[in-house]
């Protein structure tokens, strides 16, 4: 644990305070669903990942359900390393061959899901590890993406392999779990029309599973602060309008572009907020859900 309160009453009766004033919040959410995108760069160490595995654990008990959609860009980028397989990124995405995309699930769907589990059933919950295949989950199909070249003004089509955009999610086999008292816990890997294995951002996972299962909240949780500005400085709420100027005048790339086009559509999709915050904060993800207070940035509609 990473409070101390030793000895001090007074320590301890502004903890009574604190959960006092959770009160309201646990009511407001209490019954809802709130979507945790969690981050492979959140995922950084062991004691961070148990806070958050305990916090997961918390909402559960507090009558929230979570649904945990969790990343790995990291871990898989490692593990290619080490199979000496080489990667690159268009827009924050990752270009993905066969032999990448297979990587991608056994990182995704095996070591990465499984410990996030196992963290959560340590702390008391039970979570329960699956992908977009198992429940027929997440159907995907081909992600299209265009980029315009600037000297020519000519759009062309970017064939990105293997990278899924979800076509279907199935609300119902989460809500199954979620009655029966379980935490999901998703790796974002489709399936296709034709059996294929799809590759999908975790940010867009999430943002499609939020929207169809009519989420409170969608939380992503990643290594900076919130969206930040040319001075690096945290921008606390943004709209969808500045949201594509701070895109198109470079301050907002790589990862965060889907993180930001994810939030954007969910909003869209009725989800109440969007909010992306900082996952090496402790108890961060309770912060943003039970007090005033928010940490990271909201993405809010014009
Ligand atoms: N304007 C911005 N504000 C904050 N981060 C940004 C911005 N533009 C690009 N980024 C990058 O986006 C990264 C977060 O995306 P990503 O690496 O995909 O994280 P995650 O693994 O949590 O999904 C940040 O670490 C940062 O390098
Ligand atoms: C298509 C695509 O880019 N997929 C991602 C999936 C993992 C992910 O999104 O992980 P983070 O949330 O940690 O970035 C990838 O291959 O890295």
């Amino acid at each position: 644990m990473l409070t101390n309160h030793a000895k001090d009453p007074r320590k301890w009766l502004r903890t009574a305070g604190t959960i006092s004033e959770a009160l309201p919040f646990m009511r407001r959410y209490s019954g809802k669903t709130i979507v945790i995108k969690y981050g492979g760069h959140a995922m950084g160490n062991s004691e961070l990942a148990d806070i958050f595995a305990r916090d997961i654990v918390l909402l559960k008990q507090v009558g929230i359900n979570p649904i945990v959609v969790h990343g790995g860009g990291p871990q898989i980028g490692d593990m290619l390393k080490r199979m000496a397989v080489n990667s690159e990124f268009v827009d924050g995405l990752r270009v993905t061959d066969e032999a990448t995309v297979e990587i991608v699930e056994m990182v995704l769907s095996g070591r990465i899901n499984k410990s996030i589990t196992a963290a959560i059933n340590k702390a008391g919950g039970t979570a329960i590890g699956i992908s977009g295949k198992d429940g027929s989950l997440i159907k995907a199909r081909k992600l299209q993406r265009t980029v315009r070249d600037p000297d020519s003004n000519i759009e062309k089509v970017l064939d990105l392999g293997f990278v899924g955009e979800p076509d279907e999610i199935n609300p119902e086999f989460l809500q199954k779990l979620e009655t029966s008292g379980m935490i999901p816990v998703i790796a974002p890997i489709g399936f296709g029309a034709d059996g294929e294995t799809y590759n999908i951002n975790a940010d867009t996972a999430a943002g499609a599973i939020a929207a169809a299962v009519g989420a409170s909240r969608l939380l992503m949780m990643t290594d900076v602060a919130g969206v930040l500005d040319k001075e690096g400085v945290l921008i606390p709420e943004i709209t969808f309008q500045t949201a594509d100027e701070l895109r198109r005048n470079g301050t907002i790339s790589g990862g965060m572009i889907p993180k930001i086009e994810t939030c954007i559509s969910t909003v869209e999709g009725g989800v109440n907020a969007a909010v992306i915050l900082d996952g090496r904060v402790p108890h961060g993800m309770l912060l943003e859900i039970f007090t005033d207070c928010g940490i990271g940035t909201l993405i809010k509609k014009d």
